[in-house]
């Protein structure tokens, strides 16, 4: 019978040196459009398992400042306190390596604003042994995949794509329509920019922004040649 000689030495030795975590750690995905249920879905969660008598942390992007500063606040007011930080690798040092070492589960909210999410999320689960449960958009107002949140899908237990209610006819929504002529990526802002849609009105609502937007740039181009052609139209 052929047999399988590993070169790799599968001793106790060479097990002793890889650090090994303490418990297994889990991470879990919850993403889709804005208005889809992500928060609520991520504060159920979190109180479900400080519930259970585990040690629970939430961490939102500081960039998000809509409803409150240091609470996660779903979009109809529900909240959770939580640490509001720049990135996520920071999280430890601000918390404390004890209180760290105690936790069980962690939040994370907004993660499209962190650019260390992967790490982060290797760093907690698979080092630390934490349960990180991640919310957050897997597109931008133009369905490209935003910041690193699709980058954690091969990192994770499980992955929930959440959907909302089409604003204009109420069918499943799958897409973020921004209703500016903005185009910088990031924008935060909630229901006065942005609406929950479906395909078909994702693409309509596309075309009219488009048409909308080269009204906005021809009107710019002719105050800046001829101000007075501008000041007329
Ligand atoms: N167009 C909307 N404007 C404001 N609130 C909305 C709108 N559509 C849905 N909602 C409310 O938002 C809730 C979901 O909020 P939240 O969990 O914060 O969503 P997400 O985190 O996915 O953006 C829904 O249960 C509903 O009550
Ligand atoms: C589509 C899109 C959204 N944003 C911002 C707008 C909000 O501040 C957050 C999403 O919040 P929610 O909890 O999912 O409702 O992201 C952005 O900056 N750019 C975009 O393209």
């Amino acid at each position: 019978m052929a047999s399988f000689k590993s070169s790799i030495p599968l001793t106790s030795d060479s097990a002793a040196s890889v650090p090994s975590p303490h418990t297994s750690g889990e991470v879990h995905v919850i993403m889709g459009p804005m208005f889809a249920g992500k928060t609520t879905a991520l504060l159920r969660r979190i109180k479900s398992e400080g519930n259970n008598g585990r040690n629970v942390a939430m961490i939102k992007s500081s960039k998000d400042t809509r409803y409150a500063i240091d609470s996660v606040v779903t979009h109809d007011g529900a909240k959770f306190p939580c640490w509001a930080l720049p990135d996520l690798l920071s999280f430890r040092q601000n918390f404390g390596g004890e209180a760290y070492e105690k936790l069980d589960v962690i939040g994370i909210d907004e993660a499209q604003f962190f650019e260390d999410l992967y790490d982060f999320c290797c760093m907690a689960a698979d080092h630390d042994g934490k349960t990180i449960i991640v919310a957050g958009l897997d597109g931008d107002y133009l369905r490209r995949s935003f910041g690193s949140v699709l980058e954690i899908i091969p990192l994770a237990d499980t992955v929930t794509k959440l959907t909302a209610r089409c604003e204009l006819c109420g069918k499943r929504a799958f897409f973020t329509l921004r209703k500016t002529e903005e185009t910088r990526t990031e924008l935060i802002a909630g229901a006065d920019v942005y609406m929950p849609v479906c395909r078909q009105h994702y693409v309509n609502g596309q075309v009219l922004m488009k048409a909308a937007r080269t009204v906005v740039e021809s009107h710019k181009f002719k105050s800046d040649t001829f101000p007075e052609v501008a000041a007329v139209v």
